[in-house]
């Protein structure tokens, strides 16, 4: 469930008297998504979500997040677009909490990605950072790999737990991540979504149609969030590697922008860098997860399952590129 905050009809009615979008036909909370509370609202004039930030949300990161979603709609590259308040400000206060009401988009995200849909979604990540070329805002990293330590810091028990003989290998992931500092000044960099999953895109059949969700978005090596994509789209059951899959969305992203030699050789140790991160975050929620919470945490242990496929990979062709 996802949503922490109710809004009432009346503090709907005062809010919506802000804005040049109509008067409510329907508002419906929406069970999916984990961070924030996100309704579905339909207008006289179209259909929204609003979004109320909850408490992992830093307020001060949210003016980032709303321009750089505004840049991606003003060159056309198929987002969330931040609906202003008569005030022009599209980030507001209702319920107490930061509010934020953007277009709604067409689509379904996949469950299983089939390979057309993992080069349509390489073929979108890299037109992406394509139109993102131009924003000049810079976020750092917070889930980098200098964040990876930290967060593995009083954990290797339940590592041990989950997978007897996993602490010892992701000591060592760590070590060899640090050891290559994957994300070098060398790679190209710019902005990334950094949590490009298959429920954070949204598909009209095979045709990519727009991506959501850009709350991890920050400044980065762009061959990182192929990093990402590769290991949550290209993974069946979250284990088995897709040769054809990942072959499929390398192709695609490499339509629009080819890697430079120095992406490809260091691509092995990007995906390794993205499945620690996401085994790192993943393994924090298992252990800090109330039992009656009302989300249940994801398995860390997917994330053990594609570090060992990364450790053996030795180059760009080991994922198909
Ligand atoms: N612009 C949009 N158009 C259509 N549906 C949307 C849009 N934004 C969000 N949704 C729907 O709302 C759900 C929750 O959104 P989202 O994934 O952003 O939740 P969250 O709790 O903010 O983030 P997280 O996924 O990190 O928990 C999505 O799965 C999707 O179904
Ligand atoms: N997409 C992430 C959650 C957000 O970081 C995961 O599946 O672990």
């Amino acid at each position: 469930m996802a949503v922490y905050t109710q809004v009432s009809d009346d503090a709907l009615e005062a809010f919506l008297d802000g804005y040049d979008i109509g008067r409510p036909r329907s508002f419906k909370g929406i069970a999916e998504g984990v961070e924030n509370s996100n309704y579905y609202l339909e207008t006289d004039q179209g259909r929204f979500i609003l979004t109320l930030f909850e408490r992992r949300a830093d307020p001060k990161d949210l003016p980032y997040f709303v321009a750089l979603k505004q840049h991606l709609a003003a060159r056309g590259f198929p987002c969330p677009a931040p609906v202003p308040a008569s005030d022009g400000e599209p980030l507001q206060t209702l319920e107490g909490r930061p509010a934020l009401i953007v277009t709604f988009l067409d689509g379904l995200s996949p469950k299983r990605p089939n390979a057309a849909q993992c080069r349509s979604m390489g073929e979108a990540l890299a037109r992406m950072h394509a139109a993102l070329a131009d924003f000049d805002q810079v976020r750092e990293n917070a889930l980098g790999p200098a964040s990876w330590p930290l967060l593995w810091e009083g954990r290797s028990q339940t590592a041990e737990e989950l997978q007897p003989g996993l602490a010892a290998l992701i000591e060592d992931d760590l070590a060899e991540t640090a050891k290559a500092r994957p994300q070098s000044p060398h790679l190209p960099r710019g902005t990334i979504h950094a949590d490009l999953f298959p429920d954070n895109a949204f598909f009209l059949d095979d045709k990519f149609s727009g991506a959501i969700d850009f709350y991890f978005a920050c400044t980065d090596a762009l061959a990182y969030d192929l990093a990402v994509c590769l290991n949550s789209w290209a993974f069946e059951d979250g284990r088995e590697y897709n040769y054809s899959k990942g072959a499929a969305m390398i192709a695609g992203y490499e339509s629009v922008r080819p890697l430079k030699e120095a992406e490809r050789t260091v691509l092995p140790l990007l995906c390794r860098g993205a499945a620690l991160r996401f085994f790192m975050t993943r393994l924090v929620d298992w252990t800090d997860t109330p039992a009656d919470a009302l989300v249940r945490p994801k398995n860390p242990l997917e994330y053990a399952d594609r570090l060992a496929f990364h450790r053996q990979a030795k180059s760009v062709t080991d994922y198909g590129g």
